[in-house]
């Protein structure tokens, strides 16, 4: 595709926000260009939360089955990655085919140009196609919703290596019979624990002192406790200094150590697609590795520009994309509002168990000056957690502004510790006052009534 458009509004990247808000703006009538270099929807639904979380669902289902053995007789579990192989291809990806997202994005009533999008000065794109070049002009605006690539750390002999990212193991036909997995956040230990379910030997190395390191340091132990229950090795505290391949990995560690595996996973961070798209031409640092945007998701310092999803350094998470989204949608079709709010963002990691969490962990809060009050309660001490049995690791832990009288972050590790964050998500946006969440009825025997023994235990 060649030539010259116009249009009220370009969305430079469609990840799961921007495909939404070029959907939402072109059947609320305005004229929109969509443009993606790679699959309309993104990361999510081809290389992240989607074929991630079906690879976790099986991998849950041959945990619970294993548990078997404890609370109801015997069970023969066979692990078979076809399966699942299979689903991902056919459920979720159309084989890495996007003719169905595009297909409902022309029916909402905007145009696709599939190409390499780049601001050319204020309310002008140039995208770069297969056959040549677009250049897109925008009356109202220019919404960026760029998203991430993996990062991969510039470590000695690594580049040259056959490393998998996320990208490579959602694809992947066949399991190896080791892996190790560089970098313990929530890519790795959901991955780490998926793979090792399927029979797969894991070894997660972490730079830093913990694994899942901006969640509780108490999230992180019950977490890391379970991976080594299920024979998964963590090491943390240690960097990989060097790493070679000749048939099979050798992975050097800081401490001098070494790991050999069939296969790495390099899951140390992303890295946002900020370099080639043009800020510089817009009056921006084209050096920033996220993009500042006010409460309607405006670029600050550039008229006519908005930014969402990952690359606002915000929370890299679907819902956040999908939040800021529907913000810059109300910007620019004249509602009043509400605007962003990030006092209540949750996050949900799908290990088992679960992790979910919203707002300010403990140490944020100290460090924001709050006076801060804690309340734990261990999920194997509640009557769920007791009748649960094996597989009932997890606690609740909730964090007070004692002179506020609300909580402002709490975090749920447990088997649906990403669903029982829910009421405290509530608690936390809503700043309903401690007294009141005190006097609520909590069913039981629920694995949400640790939230009573939380808030009772606060000091
Ligand atoms: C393995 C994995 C698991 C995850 N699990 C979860 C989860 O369970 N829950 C959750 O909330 N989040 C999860 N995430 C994070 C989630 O995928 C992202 O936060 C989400 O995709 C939102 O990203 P985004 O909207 O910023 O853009 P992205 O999804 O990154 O999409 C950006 C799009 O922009 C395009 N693009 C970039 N630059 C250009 C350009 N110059 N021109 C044209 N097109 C361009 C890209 O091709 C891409 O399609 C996971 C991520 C990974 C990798
Ligand atoms: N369930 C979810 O919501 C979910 C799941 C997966 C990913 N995500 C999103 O995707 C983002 C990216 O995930 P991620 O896990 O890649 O990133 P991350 O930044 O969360 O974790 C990367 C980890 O790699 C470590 N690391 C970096 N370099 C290293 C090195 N050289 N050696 C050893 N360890 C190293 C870091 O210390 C860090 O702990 C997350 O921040 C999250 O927002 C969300």
């Amino acid at each position: 595709m060649t030539g010259q458009l116009e249009a009220d509004v370009v969305v430079i990247g469609l990840g799961p926000g921007g495909e939404h808000l070029a959907a939402s703006l072109a059947r609320a009538g305005l004229s929109v260009v969509g443009v993606d270099r790679r699959l309309v929807g993104g990361e999510c639904p081809y290389y992240g939360c989607i074929p991630s979380k079906m690879m976790i669902r099986a991998a849950d289902a041959l945990a619970e089955a294993r548990r078997v053995a404890v609370l109801a007789g015997s069970s023969d579990v066979r692990p078979d990655w076809t399966v699942v192989a299979d689903r991902i291809r056919d459920e979720a990806t159309d084989d890495w085919d996007d003719k169905v997202a595009v297909e409902r994005l022309e029916n909402a009533g905007a145009r696709f140009v599939r190409g390499h999008g780049r601001l050319a000065g204020p309310g002008r794109v140039v995208v770069t196609t297969d056959d040549g070049e677009v250049t897109v002009t925008a009356r109202r605006g220019v919404v960026l919703n760029a998203g991430t690539e993996p990062a991969v750390p510039p470590i000695d002999g690594l580049a040259g290596t056959p490393y998998w990212t996320n990208r490579d193991a959602v694809q992947l036909r066949e399991l190896p019979s080791s892996l190790v997995v560089l970098g313990g956040g929530a890519i790795g230990c959901e991955l780490a624990q998926a793979f090792s379910r399927f029979g797969v030997e894991v070894t997660v190395v972490e730079a830093g002192e913990r694994i899942l390191g901006p969640e509780e340091p108490e999230a992180s132990g019950v977490v890391a406790a379970a991976l080594d229950a299920e024979g998964i090795v963590v090491r943390a505290g240690v960097g990989v200094s060097s790493v070679s391949h000749d048939g099979a990995f050798r992975i050097g560690l800081a401490d001098g150590t070494t790991i050999g595996a069939q296969a790495l996973l390099v899951a140390a961070g992303r890295r946002t697609n900020l370099a080639d798209i043009g800020l510089d031409t817009v009056g921006l640092d084209p050096a920033v590795r996220s993009i500042d945007v006010d409460e309607r998701m405006r670029v600050a310092g550039a008229d006519g520009l908005w930014a969402i999803g990952d690359i606002t350094g915000k929370g890299a998470f679907t819902h956040m994309s999908m939040y800021q989204a529907n913000v810059a949608i109300r910007d620019l079709t004249g509602e009043d509002g509400p605007w962003a709010d990030y006092r209540a963002v949750s996050r949900a990691t799908f290990t088992d168990p679960e992790v979910g969490s919203v707002g300010l962990s403990e140490d944020q809060a100290r460090r924001a000056g709050i006076r801060v009050g804690i309340g734990t309660a261990a999920l194997p001490e509640s009557s769920r957690g007791w009748l649960h049995k094996v597989g009932n690791d997890g606690l609740v832990k909730v964090v007070v502004d004692l002179d506020r009288d609300v909580l402002v972050g709490a975090t749920a590790v447990g088997p649906a510790g990403g669903e029982i964050i829910g009421m405290l998500v509530t608690a936390v946006h809503a700043e309903v006052p401690l007294a009141t969440l005190r006097g609520m009825h909590f069913a039981y025997p629920t694995f949400h009534r640790a939230i009573e023994t939380a808030l009772s235990a606060v000091s």
